[in-house]
């Protein structure tokens, strides 16, 4: 079976900077990826370059084995939820009329129907009836998670989906996303916290400099080296109770 993204060999531009310089990745159905990497290293610009949303200078990005380009935003769309890094909201909605537009195909029943099923899966279930403008970041994170698991297509993409939310929000968020692969769908996730990576990904992808510096199993991709040349961290993974936990401190010398 074809993955249900793949970048081959992309290459992206912004001004001067080679931002995604021969990325090549995948997720397959079933699978729960981590991308990770330093700040500025290409995480948000791979996910938004598999989507169709940053135009290539070469190679290719995939959906569901077809190039992005050709399918049409209705298509993208019906392929891949995308939860992004930015949750601005323009509208002072009802969280869950925002969570409803995941499924803007359904009749208004429901998607509201789904939007409250989405929304309790998150936690937010008693914001449903609260302007998203009267929230608080982290309670609005929540809401749009919701609205991502609205949509239901085979794959998603939650670009740094727990910045900002507290502990047990940050393991809520990462245990549905975990569901959802489990339930045989794809997940790519970023994200900083290498050891929450570690914990609920099959696989974790280590980018820097728009480059993949590694792809395995989370122990192998975050290895003492990895850790060192792409965090600049010296690190060891320790065996604790619940998982592995990366014991890391900073390099002063790189
Ligand atoms: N609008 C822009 N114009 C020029 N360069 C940009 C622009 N947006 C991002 N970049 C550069 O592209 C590179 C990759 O950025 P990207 O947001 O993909 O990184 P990231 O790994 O998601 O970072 P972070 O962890 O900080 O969110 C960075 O070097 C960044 O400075």
């Amino acid at each position: 079976m074809s993955a249900l993204l793949e970048l081959d060999g992309a290459v992206a531009r912004m001004g001067a900077a080679t931002v995604l310089d021969g990325v090549s990745l995948s997720v397959r159905a079933g699978e729960m990826v981590a991308l990770c990497g330093p700040n500025g290293a290409g995480k948000s610009s791979a996910v938004r370059a598999a989507l169709g949303l940053m135009p290539l200078h070469g190679g290719a990005a995939k959906l569901g084995g077809e190039d992005v380009d050709r399918l049409s935003e209705r298509e993208r769309g019906a392929r891949a939820a995308y939860l992004p890094q930015e949750r601005h909201i323009a509208w002072n909605l009802p969280a869950i009329e925002v969570a409803a537009l995941g499924a803007p195909f359904l009749s208004g029943a429901d998607a509201l129907d789904r939007a409250r099923k989405a929304l309790d899966e998150v936690g937010a279930g008693h914001l449903a009836e609260r302007g998203v403008a009267e929230m608080s970041g982290g309670e609005r994170a929540r809401v749009l998670l919701a609205r991502a698991l609205v949509v239901q297509a085979p794959l998603l993409l939650a670009d740094e989906p727990i910045a900002g939310l507290d502990p047990d929000a940050q393991l809520l968020v990462l245990e549905r996303l975990r569901a959802r692969a489990d339930a045989g769908g794809g997940v790519l996730v970023s994200l900083h916290d290498l050891t929450l990576a570690a914990r609920v990904a099959d696989r974790v992808i280590v980018l820097n400099a728009g480059r993949v510096v590694a792809d395995g199993s989370p122990i192998e991709a975050l290895s003492p080296a990895v850790l060192r040349s792409a965090f600049h961290l010296d690190g060891i993974w320790v065996e604790a109770p619940d998982g592995p936990l990366l014991a890391a401190r900073r390099l002063l010398q790189v």
